[in-house]
């Protein structure tokens, strides 16, 4: 099959941005993989696909592909690319859009500078929906919250660590650590994202709080490793790190890639602005 693609990156997490508003490619997870791949296709972290509203008050459906092929509920970063592509394509209404993800419906809209700001919904802290198990797990106060224990068996030997946990439509463990630089995503990373206390894998968070105004985050994301910045990981840190009472409620988050901004009031939705950036376009073989 040859398909038409563009090539897009929000703060260096990239994409495959795909047009299906003309009708669905039907692709299958082996052939997102084969997009996905840095080697023998395209290369990105996710696959997004553009398809046509499935209902009134809804422009646009978002659906979400992982680098490993799997589908996933949701991707900051990817929203922001997906309202960057819709208007530079002339299929856009207007600067601010209703789009439906597996999630629930989100708002990016199109800001004078060039950013775009989403509105990404309210954060959801009730384990059972995240979804994590907490049967038997021991949890320890921290601010108005609490983080949870969570034993992890690494190359690197074994651990305890303790994890806020909450979804921002797709699940997500957060710890602060000293110093994002030398933190040990790459060890912990895969041992979190697999645990088996969450049914659906996870997404990795760490978190240095520079102040009440500022972290560095680097995430380690389901399906895809460490990415150079994640927008929904962005969101569950600066929530957790308001609820646990470290940060305000507007927050510059540093990643490897680039700054995302979150403002979150402590109840309803996180709003999370950010770059989107159009790379190239092309044509492939897709096996
Ligand atoms: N890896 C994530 C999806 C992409 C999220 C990230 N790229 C973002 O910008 O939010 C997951 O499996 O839930």
């Amino acid at each position: 099959m040859r398909i038409r693609f563009t090539k897009m990156q929000g703060a260096g997490n990239d994409f495959v941005v795909l047009d299906e508003t003309r009708g669905p490619l039907g692709l299958t997870p082996a052939q997102y993989r084969f997009i996905a791949d840095r080697h023998f296709g395209v290369g990105a972290d996710q696959v997004l696909s553009v398809r046509p509203s499935p209902g009134a008050g809804i422009d646009f459906e978002y659906v979400i592909h992982n680098a490993d092929g799997g589908e996933v509920e949701q991707c900051g970063n990817g929203a922001r690319c997906f309202a960057r592509f819709v208007r530079d394509k002339g299929l856009a209404p207007g600067d601010t859009l209703r789009v439906k993800t597996l999630s629930g419906v989100i708002e990016p809209r199109l800001n004078p500078d060039g950013r775009v700001t989403v509105d990404m919904g309210a954060p959801v802290f009730e384990p059972a929906q995240v979804p994590f198990d907490t049967a038997g797990l021991s949890s320890q106060a921290d601010g108005s919250w609490h983080k949870w224990h969570l034993a992890l068996d690494t190359h690197a030997g074994s651990a305890i660590i303790s994890v806020a946990i909450l979804s921002m439509g797709n699940p997500h463990a957060v710890q602060e650590v000293a110093d994002v630089d030398t933190a040990p995503v790459h060890a912990q990373g895969p041992a979190i994202e697999c645990h088996p206390r969450f049914p659906k894998r996870v997404n990795a968070g760490f978190m240095q709080v520079v102040d009440r105004s500022q972290v560095r985050l680097r995430v380690w994301e389901r399906g895809a490793g460490e990415t150079l910045a994640c927008g929904t990981g962005a969101c569950a840190a600066v929530v957790a790190g308001i609820r646990l009472g470290r940060l305000d409620r507007k927050v510059d988050v540093h990643t490897r890639g680039g700054l995302l901004t979150i403002e979150w009031d402590g109840q309803g939705p996180v709003f999370m602005t950010g770059p989107a950036v159009t790379v190239f376009e092309g044509e492939m073989e897709v096996p």
